[in-house]
């Protein structure tokens, strides 16, 4: 099948600001379909089911693995996170821009399987001391949270070069400005036809 839409994940740190910069620069993307993930990470104050996250248990997760329900999912920081495969695929066949938000294991799944329709951009702070200083100040998440998404981190920043893009968060209206021609170029590959098809085409 083929499909219409186009994939743009977004990858960083917890508390690069993955988040913010999606608000900041919403309206000036154009429409696009948000894929909204499945954990098993508790609800942080003020989060709803079904807008931020759907909450599932271990054990819903893992029926759902089973199930063959999702398009990618991981471990990440000690919990499940996954992507649900029905609404991306809808979103993708009604041509729309899909903006996914997952850590980088997601994010070589998602180019094993769809890399010809997919762009990247690792978003992260300027430095780490930076990133410590806004997990602290987001309030979210108690010491040993931060602790270990500090650690994960570390590691992460290793995967950077596996992107198209890196957006330094330094502002938000620049990281914003930056964010919104990337999603510009990630459309460029909506409808891309097939190589093959193109080449005979073209030829003539
Ligand atoms: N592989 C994968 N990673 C995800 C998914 N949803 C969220 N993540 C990643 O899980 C990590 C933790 O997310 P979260 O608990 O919301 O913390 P936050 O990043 O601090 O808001 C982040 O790196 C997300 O990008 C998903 O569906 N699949
Ligand atoms: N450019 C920035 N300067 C200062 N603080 C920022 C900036 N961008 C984001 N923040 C703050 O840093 C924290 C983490 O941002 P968030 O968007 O929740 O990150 P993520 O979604 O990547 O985990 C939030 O409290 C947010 O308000």
């Amino acid at each position: 099948m083929m499909q219409k839409g186009a994939i743009l994940v977004l990858s960083g740190p917890s508390g690069a600001g993955k988040s913010t910069i999606i608000n900041a620069a919403s309206d000036e993307i154009g429409e696009y379909y948000f894929s909204i993930s499945t954990t098993t990470r508790d609800p942080r104050m003020g989060e709803q089911d079904g807008v931020d996250y759907f909450f599932v248990s271990k054990k819903e997760f893992e029926e759902d693995i089973k199930a063959g329900n999702f398009l990618e999912y991981a471990q990440v920081h000690g919990n499940y996170y996954g992507t649900s495969l029905k609404p991306v695929n809808q979103a993708l066949e009604q041509g729309k821009l899909v903006i996914f938000d997952i850590d980088i294991q997601g994010h070589r799944l998602v180019r094993a399987k769809m890399d010809d329709i997919t762009t990247s951009a690792f978003i992260t702070p300027p430095t780490l001391k930076e990133l410590e200083t806004r997990l602290r100040a987001r309030c979210t998440d108690d010491e040993e949270v931060i602790l270990r998404r500090i650690a994960n981190a570390k590691e992460e920043i290793r995967a950077v070069g596996e992107y198209d893009f890196t957006i330094i968060n330094d502002t938000v209206e620049e990281a914003a400005q930056k964010f919104i021609i990337v999603a510009k170029a990630a459309r460029l590959k909506q409808s891309r036809e097939d190589e093959e098809k193109f080449i005979q085409r073209w030829l003539g």
